[in-house]
């Protein structure tokens, strides 16, 4: 699907599926198409070409939509009506009764806050309302327009089991955020979507096991990279002594093995990369490998960490965004004039000492 307003390409060629009893992350930057895109799907603006479709057919051709598909854009609603008249009047021509009114107060956890008006809620509340408003017509398929904004910690917990419970009951939800703390721990499949692309659609596990290779991170290898798919961080004051047996290591191992194995992906020019003076970083699952060797030949190590892939590293491996404790440039050796804070490096080898 592409949409275009006048001359603003808000998504462009936007294609993936939403698969019945799973929970779809639709993630991308502020502005990247995500609202474009589940407006078009939900039949409110119409598409410059393609289409979007539920069950096969389009928003607007469904039967009873609102018993198909629950949907919120916005929280929005009169200040000074009472929360339970407010879903009251969404109720009306939905012909839904007002047990369930309660029954979705009750779901969301408003129950007893039903007859406080409105503007009194906070935005946490206002979403929890809004979230009853879709599930009054008790429908199979959940769309959510950044749920998670407004919430404390504790509504975005109740967010996440919500939904955690709403698929394993074999319904669906596709949620879209920014923010992308507030869905890691729910979210099965995860599309991300940035200027108006899809960037990336994989199953979580795939990145929580760090095995996303897509053609776009290997272009982006390097510091995202690390992030991506997970790294191993090795400080010692003998870097280039142990980067150089690491290397040789890695050589023996691999002899023998065609290019395409004994390379690994993303990682061109070898498996040991230095990053800062006495800093080297390594691919994931290689920590015992560096510890054994460092002990072989008596070098110190001042820390020796692997980080785990995660999908806050994917997404700014794909979306170029700076991560929250971004890496750092690679290293590029000392200064050539000056700069004395990067002590120079002993070349001594193993048997020198
Ligand atoms: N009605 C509109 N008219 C013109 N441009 C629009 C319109 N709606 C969205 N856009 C533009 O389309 C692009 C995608 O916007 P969209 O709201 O879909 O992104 P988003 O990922 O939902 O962002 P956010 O998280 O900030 O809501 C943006 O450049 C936006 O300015």
């Amino acid at each position: 699907m592409t949409k275009r307003y006048r001359r603003v390409h808000a998504v462009t060629d936007v294609s993936f599926s939403v698969q019945r009893g799973s929970v779809t992350g639709f993630l991308g930057p502020n502005g990247s198409g995500k609202t474009t895109t589940l407006r078009v799907l939900l039949g409110l603006v119409a598409p410059t070409s393609g289409r979007a479709l539920i069950d096969g057919r389009g928003y607007r051709e469904l039967p009873d939509p609102a018993r198909l598909v629950g949907a919120v854009l916005e929280p929005v609603a009169y200040p000074a009506r009472a929360a339970v008249d407010h879903l009251r009047a969404l109720a009306l021509p939905m012909r839904v009764g007002p047990r369930r009114v309660d029954e979705v107060l009750d779901a969301v956890g408003l129950a007893d806050v039903a007859e406080r008006p409105v503007g009194a809620f906070s935005l946490g509340m206002r979403q929890r309302l809004a979230l009853a408003g879709a599930l009054l017509g008790d429908p199979e398929l959940l769309v959510l327009d950044e749920p998670a904004n407004g919430l404390d910690p504790e509504g975005i917990r109740w967010l996440r089991d919500f939904l955690r419970s709403w698929a394993d009951e074999g319904r669906t939800a596709l949620l879209s955020s920014h923010v992308l703390a507030e869905v890691t721990q729910v979210v099965d499949q995860v599309v991300i979507i940035d200027r108006g692309r899809v960037a990336l659609n994989a199953p979580m596990t795939e990145i929580a096991a760090g095995r996303v290779t897509t053609a776009e991170l290997r272009a982006t290898a390097g510091p995202l990279t690390d992030v991506a798919q997970g790294s191993v961080t090795v400080r010692t004051p003998h870097a280039d002594l142990l980067a150089e047996l690491l290397t040789a290591e890695h050589a023996s191992r691999t002899a023998g093995l065609p290019d395409r194995l004994a390379d690994l992906p993303g990682r061109s020019g070898g498996p040991v990369r230095r990053v800062g003076p006495d800093e080297l970083r390594l691919p994931p699952g290689w920590a015992e490998l560096v510890g054994q060797v460092a002990a072989r030949h008596q070098i110190p190590l001042v820390e020796l960490h692997t980080r785990e892939p995660d999908l806050e590293g994917v997404f700014f491996a794909l979306t170029g965004r700076p991560a929250s404790g971004a890496e750092p440039e690679p290293y590029a050796g000392p200064e050539p004039h000056g700069d004395t804070s990067v002590p120079a490096q002993p070349r001594h080898r193993a048997a020198d000492r």
